[in-house]
């Protein structure tokens, strides 16, 4: 059995974060660890909290795991603190894992701000050269990159920029920008295509944290990037199909449709 390991926030609502992890990597039949970088409280309308664990507790999280049970993948989600950024990167240069994926969290859908201002340049200066794949949506990848991103050239000029900072893929994300979300793979030479249906549905809560689950546990389970990218985006496609009508605002995807072959 593969082992992978979320480092990500909590989200008590189970729709988005360590809980989406957990969920989508134990669909992928890998065993599912997580690192809690931050408490949130919210739900499908709003985040209300937030509670960031001191960076000593997630250093022992990381150090309690890493020094008993192997970690074929990490991926790594919402870290909101320039300090917690800096105490995970150091603990990855010393234990390093295969594969690391960086989801580079930054405002909820409900519009709050998951990633402090202050925090975007660690990101950037310390966990995008530690990453396999950095999978940026669009306003993340604008920041990211430093420009605007209105077409298709944007797209791709803002994946060589991004790439520039270190990471060794770039997987920018289409469920922002208008038409069929398609998401752009970039590897340092050539860009790949990976087109989608776009569902018309509002319980979309969590698609960006289950992608990136879904590509560290497929590439926990040895596929090469471009394919686990591929294998990730069917993942999201019919988790989103099948998404559960909950609560008053932005729904969950469904995991259980393709852990149980069915509707829970
Ligand atoms: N309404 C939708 N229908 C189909 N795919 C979608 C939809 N919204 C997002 N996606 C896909 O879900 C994944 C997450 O994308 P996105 O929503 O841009 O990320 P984030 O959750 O980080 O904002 C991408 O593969 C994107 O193409
Ligand atoms: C704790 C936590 N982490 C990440 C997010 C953002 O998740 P994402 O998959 O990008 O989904 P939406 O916020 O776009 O629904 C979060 N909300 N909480």
């Amino acid at each position: 059995m593969k082992h992978v390991l979320t480092i990500a926030g909590s989200d008590c609502s189970g729709g988005a974060g360590v809980q989406a992890d957990l969920k989508t990597m134990s669909a992928h039949r890998c065993f599912a660890m997580s690192v809690i970088t931050a408490i949130t409280a919210q739900n499908t309308q709003a985040v209300n909290d937030v509670l960031d664990i001191p960076p000593a507790m997630i250093e022992a999280q990381i150090d309690a795991i890493f020094t008993d049970i192997r970690v074929d993948a990490v991926k790594i989600g919402m870290v909101s603190v320039s300090d917690s950024i800096r105490a995970i990167a150091g603990k990855l240069r010393q234990y390093t894992p295969p594969f690391v994926v960086v989801d580079p969290v930054m405002v909820s859908k409900s519009g709050y701000d998951l990633l402090r201002p202050e925090a975007a340049s660690a990101l950037k200066e310390l966990l995008l050269p530690l990453a396999t794949i950095v999978t940026p949506n669009v306003p993340e990848a604008e920041k990211l990159a430093g420009m605007s991103i209105r077409s298709e050239d944007d797209i791709k000029e803002a994946a060589q920029r991004i790439y520039a900072l270190g990471a060794k893929q770039v997987l920018i994300k289409g469920g922002h920008s208008d038409g069929q979300p398609t998401d752009w793979l970039f590897d340092g030479q050539k860009f790949t295509a990976f087109p989608g249906k776009r569902i018309d549905t509002p319980n979309t809560h969590g698609t960006g944290c289950t992608l990136s689950s879904a590509i560290a546990s497929n590439l926990a389970l040895g596929h090469p990037v471009e394919q686990a990218v591929e294998l990730a985006k069917q993942y999201i496609q019919t988790a989103i199909e099948h998404s559960i009508p909950l609560g008053h605002g932005h729904g969950p995807v469904n995991h259980f449709y393709e852990y149980y072959g069915g509707e829970c």
